[in-house]
């Protein structure tokens, strides 16, 4: 019996030691990790951000985990992050390529090509086309207020009764991007629309979830047919959709008059046809699931989040429609440019995009090279995670950092200003690549929502919530609004903290 317990011991320690996860040398300090699992038993699995926050206040603003055995650095707070993704942008420009959903995109696109030069071409490509959109005849400003009809024709016709916007916003969201990339709108009743939009939300759910961890940290569970495959399903589904605009495309398209981004970067097959690029069909179809995906879940969750501020906040709403009446007088149409003359507004928009905290972890870079960070031996490969949510939300940098204040970016004149804490489109050579359109889409559809309707939190829903849901994109829960046509609310205002959900 001793003899046996002896044997067992022995056989763990060595199990143990064979496993055992070494700290590099000089990494930044961190928890110490197990064996297999690295940190992530140590980590809440619905939502990790308050043992980030905790790990912070032990080791400080940049501290080692390991996600499995390999090797991660989580960096707080708005210098740190600065530190890293700008000042060393090249260092730390990578992208992990032993993640599921490095895998399903094959490492193709932008989102999850490693640093390089198909990176590059195909960011700077994208990046070009999207600012120079006098694609065809349509501005890009006119494709955002086109599809705002649409938002304010469904809103007209639910009078009386209350409606879930999330839903609404997401295809709002998903219609502009394929408007710029498909040259084509889907009808909001249409089922295939629906199929792609579901695949979209739930493949991004299973990517940041504990299946794709384990798929991640056990290799060996990949060939079983778990949850996982789900994720690769949904992908297929979104490709194909991809594959068959695109065929149409080659059909039908003009050289000379490109009608959206695919016509652009057919144009750009054609012209590179001698020369040495990256450019090729497959490429192609991951930009432009990168492009449709990145471009769907961000946008309609910051408005989801916002809204239900605003509507919770009449005091708020009141004075966003107020000043949006004074600049707009009898003008039918807002444009991007009234921005500079709406600075409440814009502080309102800003601010819920603080406390909508889309990405909270960003999405995870890698070291390029062996490199150092604060001091601290940073070797290539390691995972670097930028850690927004603590910028959005670090006392020092915000006047009221747990609360929705516009304040916040108010300075005393009234004048809209941008504290550096704010990256919620992140920081460096990374930076959203979205981020202009973005903030074009936020702006142009919540002013002519605001200008149009009341929104109000119906009488009968109780206590709202206003707690994140944890995810790779966060949102706040679904709940119902309803809407009045006159813009002038009685005031109702909640307790509002911008907790995430744990
Ligand atoms: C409120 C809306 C949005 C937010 C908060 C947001 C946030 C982010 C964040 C945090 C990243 C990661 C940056 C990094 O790795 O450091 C990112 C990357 C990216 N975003 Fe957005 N995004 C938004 C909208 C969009 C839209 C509308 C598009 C579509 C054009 C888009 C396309 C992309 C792409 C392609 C990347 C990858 C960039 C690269 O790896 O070089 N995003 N975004």
């Amino acid at each position: 019996m001793l003899t046996a317990l002896v044997l067992l011991c022995l056989g763990a320690f060595i199990l143990y030691l064979r496993f055992r996860i070494r700290r590099p040398k000089n990494f930044p300090p961190g928890p110490t990790p197990v064996p297999f699992f690295g940190n992530l038993l140590q980590l809440d699995r619905t939502n990790p951000l308050k043992d980030f926050d905790k790990f912070a206040q032990r080791y400080g603003s940049i501290y080692g985990l390991f996600i499995g055995s390999q090797p991660a650095v989580l960096l707080t707070g708005q210098k740190m992050i600065r530190e890293a993704l700008i000042t060393q942008a090249v260092e730390f420009a990578g992208r992990p390529d032993n993640m599921m959903v490095s895998h399903i995109t094959n490492r193709k696109g932008v989102i999850m090509a490693n640093y390089g030069e198909s990176w590059r071409e195909h960011r700077r490509f994208a990046l070009t086309t999207l600012r120079d959109f006098g694609l065809g005849k349509r501005s890009m400003e006119q494709r955002i207020l086109e599809e705002v009809k649409y938002i304010c024709s469904h809103l007209e016709e639910s009078a009386g009764k209350s409606i879930d916007p999330e839903h609404l916003y997401h295809q709002a969201a998903s219609n502009i991007i394929a408007s710029i990339i498909f040259g084509s709108r889907f009808n909001y009743q249409d089922e295939y629309f629906q199929i792609l939009i579901t695949s979209i939300k739930k493949l991004t759910k299973i990517v940041i979830g504990q299946w794709a961890m384990l798929y991640e940290i056990a290799p060996v569970l990949r060939i079983f047919p778990l949850p996982f495959c789900k994720a690769f399903q949904y992908y297929g589904e979104i490709k194909n959709h991809i594959l068959k605009v695109v065929d149409e495309h080659k059909k039908s398209r003009v050289t000379g008059e490109p009608r959206d981004l695919i016509d652009c970067y057919l144009e750009e097959l054609e012209k590179r046809a001698d020369q040495r690029t990256t450019f090729d069909d497959s490429q192609m179809a991951t930009l432009l699931f990168d492009l449709f995906g990145a471009g769907t879940d961000t946008t309609s969750n910051t408005l989801h989040t916002l809204t239900l501020y605003l509507m919770t906040h009449t005091h708020i709403q009141e004075q966003c429609q107020r000043e949006i009446d004074e600049v707009l007088g009898d003008r039918e149409h807002v444009t991007f440019e009234d921005r500079n003359a709406m600075p409440y507004v814009q502080a309102v928009i800003h601010e819920g995009q603080r406390v909508g905290d889309i990405a909270p972890l960003s999405m995870f870079h890698t070291a390029t090279t062996n490199t150092q960070l604060r001091g601290y031996n940073i070797p290539k490969g390691t995972i670097i995670i930028p850690y927004l949510s603590s910028a959005l939300r670090e006392r020092s940098q915000w006047k009221f950092p747990h609360e929705f204040n516009p304040q916040n970016f108010l300075n005393d004149k009234g004048d809209f200003v941008k504290p550096d804490a704010f990256m919620p489109f992140s920081a460096g050579s990374r930076v959203c690549l979205g981020e202009n359109l973005a903030r074009m889409e936020l702006f142009l559809i919540l002013v002519t929502v605001l200008r149009r309707f009341r929104l109000v939190w119906p009488e009968d829903a109780g206590e709202p919530d206003f707690k994140l849901i944890y995810g790779g994109t966060q949102s706040v829960k679904p709940y119902r609004l309803t809407r009045k046509r006159d813009t002038v609310a009685p005031q109702r205002s909640f307790r509002s903290h911008t907790d995430t959900e744990t």
